[in-house]
C-alpha cells in the first residue's frame, strides 16, 4: 500500500481548494490511482480560519519549517504566492529532498533558471500545472501530449480577472473599478491586482508557455506587455459595433528565422472566433502544432476549486510516479540553458484599431490622415464621433487600418503627438486579431 504524505503552505483561495479536494476525494483518488494521499500538515498565518468541509485541525501550524523538517512529508505544496518567502520555502524543500508543487507563476516565470537547477541538482522535482490557466491542463499537454509537434503559435486568454472585468464591462456596462473589486472578492485577483490589470500575470503565464513550447527559456523581462487599464466602455462599444470583442490576449509565435514573438496586449478579436466568446473567469488557450493542427484548451482560469484541481493533479502525478525508477530528470521543465531569441515587436504586421481624441479644428482630420499616408499606413475605415459640445470640442477619430508594420504606425503616431497642427487629448492603439 503506497501512502504519500503532503504538506501544504498557504491556505488562502487555492490552498483551501487544494485541501478540500485532497480531503474530500481521498478515497476516490486512492481508487483511481492506488495511492493514499494524506495531508499531514498544513500551514497558514491564520490557523483559526473556518472551512466548509471537515478537517482534523491538529494538522494546522503557522510554522512552515515544521513541514520541511518532517521526514515523512515527501511533497510540499507552496500556495503563498510572491517572490520572497515562497521562494525560500521552495528552495528549502527541494534541498531537503522533497518534491514541490506550486501555482506560483510569478516565481516560475522569473526564477525558473535558479529553481529548476536546484531541483535537478537535488534529484527533486517542481511541478507547476496550476501556474497557467487555473484548472485547465495546459502544462502537461505542452510537455507530453503535443511533444511530437513543432508549436507554430499559442494564443491565450489566460487571466481570469482581466477577462472577468472586460466581460462585465462589455455585457453590463459596469465600471472598471467596481468589477475589479468583485473579482477580488471572488478570489480571482492576485494579492497585488495591478499584476492582473496591467498584464503582468498574463506575461508570467505566456513566458512559461512559450518556454515550454519552444525548447528554451524566455526572459520574462523582455516580453512586451500592455494591460487593460486604458480600455474604456467607449472602445468596447466601438469594437462591438465593428464586429469585435476586446480581450487581453497573450501570444507566442515562431517565425521562419527562429525568432519568437511573445507579447501581451488588449486585442480586438472577431466575434466569429472562439477566443472572442470566452467570457467571465474562463480562460482559453489555442495551440497550433504542425501535425495536430489547431487545439483549444478551455476552462475556469482562476478561483478556489478549479485551481485546487490543477494543484491536486500535480500532487497525484508526483505520488504515482515510480520515483525509484525515475522518469528522466527535467522532463517537466524547459531548457534553462538556452535563452530564446525574441523578435522586436515593431516588426509585427497586423491590422490595428486606433482611437485619437483630438480637438476638432479645421485641418485636423486631413493632417492625421496624411501623416498615416506618409508612413504607409493604409486605412480600411474611419469613424468620427463628437465627444462634447462646448467651445473646446473634442472628437474621437477611430481608424481601422489594413495590415501595417507596427514600426510605421508608431512613427505616424509619434509624429502626430508632437505636431502643433493637432491637439491630441488621448490615444489608444489596439491590435486586431482575425
Ligand atoms: N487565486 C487564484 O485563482 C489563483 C492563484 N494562483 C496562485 O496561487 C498562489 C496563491 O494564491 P491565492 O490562494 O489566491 O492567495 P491567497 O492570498 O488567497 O492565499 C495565500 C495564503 O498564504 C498565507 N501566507 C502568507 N504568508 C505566509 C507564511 N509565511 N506562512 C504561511 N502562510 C502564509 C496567507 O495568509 P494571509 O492572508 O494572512 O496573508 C494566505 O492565507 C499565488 O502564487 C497565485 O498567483 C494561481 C492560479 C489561480
Ligand atoms: N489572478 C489570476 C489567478 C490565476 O492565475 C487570474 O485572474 O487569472
Amino acid at each position: 500500500m503506497k501512502i504519500e504524505k503532503v504538506g501544504i503552505v498557504g491556505l488562502g483561495t487555492v490552498g483551501t481548494g487544494t485541501l478540500k479536494i485532497l480531503i474530500n476525494e481521498r478515497e476516490k483518488i486512492h481508487q483511481k490511482t492506488g495511492v493514499w494521499i494524506d495531508v499531514k500538515k498544513a500551514c497558514d498565518l491564520n490557523i483559526e480560519r473556518e472551512f466548509d468541509f471537515d478537517v482534523d485541525r491538529s494538522i494546522f501550524t503557522n510554522n512552515y519549517n515544521e513541514l520541511i523538517e518532517d521526514d515523512e512529508i515527501s511533497i510540499i505544496v507552496e500556495l503563498i504566492g510572491g517572490y520572497t518567502i515562497a521562494k525560500d520555502i521552495i528552495i528549502k524543500a527541494l534541498k531537503a529532498g522533497k518534491n514541490v508543487v506550486t501555482a506560483n507563476k510569478a516565481l516560475i516565470a522569473k526564477y525558473s533558471k535558479e529553481l529548476f537547477a536546484i531541483a535537478n541538482s537535488n534529484g527533486t522535482k517542481i511541478y507547476y500545472e496550476a501556474s497557467v490557466g487555473g484548472g485547465i491542463p495546459i502544462i502537461t499537454p505542452l510537455q507530453e501530449s503535443l511533444a511530437g509537434n513543432n508549436i507554430l503559435s499559442i494564443k491565450g486568454i489566460i487571466n481570469g480577472t482581466a477577462n472577468y472585468i472586460l466581460t462585465e464591462m462589455t455585457e453590463k456596462n459596469i465600471e472598471f473599478e467596481k468589477v475589479l473589486k468583485k473579482a477580488q472578492e471572488l478570489g480571482y485577483a492576485e494579492a497585488d491586482p495591478t499584476f492582473d490589470i496591467e498584464g503582468i500575470d498574463t506575461a508570467h503565464k505566456i513566458t512559461i508557455l512559450a518556454s515550454l513550447a519552444y525548447g528554451g527559456y524566455v526572459d520574462f523581462e523582455k516580453v512586451g506587455v500592455k494591460g487593460i487599464t486604458s480600455i474604456t466602455g467607449e472602445d468596447i462599444k466601438f469594437a462591438n459595433d465593428l464586429g469585435y470583442n476586446i480581450k487581453l490576449l497573450a501570444t507566442a509565435k515562431k517565425y521562419e528565422d527562429e525568432e519568437i514573438e511573445v507579447r501581451v496586449q488588449p486585442t480586438l478579436i472577431s466575434q466569429k472566433e472562439i477566443l472572442s466568446n470566452v467570457n467571465d473567469v474562463y480562460n482559453a488557450i489555442e495551440v497550433i502544432g504542425d501535425y495536430v493542427g489547431k487545439t483549444m484548451f478551455y476552462g475556469k482560469g482562476a478561483g478556489m476549486e478549479p485551481t485546487g484541481s490543477a494543484v491536486v493533479a500535480d500532487v497525484i502525478k508526483l505520488a504515482t510516479e515510480d520515483l525509484a525508477n525515475n522518469i528522466p530528470k527535467g522532463n517537466y521543465y524547459y531548457n534553462i540553458n538556452k535563452e530564446l531569441s525574441l523578435r522586436a515587436l515593431e516588426k509585427s504586421i497586423s491590422k490595428y484599431y486606433i482611437r485619437l481624441n483630438v480637438k476638432d479644428e479645421i485641418g485636423t482630420l486631413a493632417f492625421v490622415t496624411n501623416k498615416f499616408k506618409d508612413n504607409n499606413i493604409s486605412i480600411e475605415s474611419m469613424i468620427q464621433t463628437c465627444k462634447s459640445f462646448d467651445d473646446n470640442k473634442f472628437v474621437s477619430l477611430i481608424f481601422i487600418t489594413h495590415d501595417v508594420l507596427e514600426a510605421d504606425l508608431k512613427k505616424s503616431l509619434d509624429e502626430i503627438y508632437i505636431s502643433e497642427n493637432v491637439n491630441v487629448e488621448k490615444s489608444i492603439l489596439l491590435k486586431i486579431d482575425e
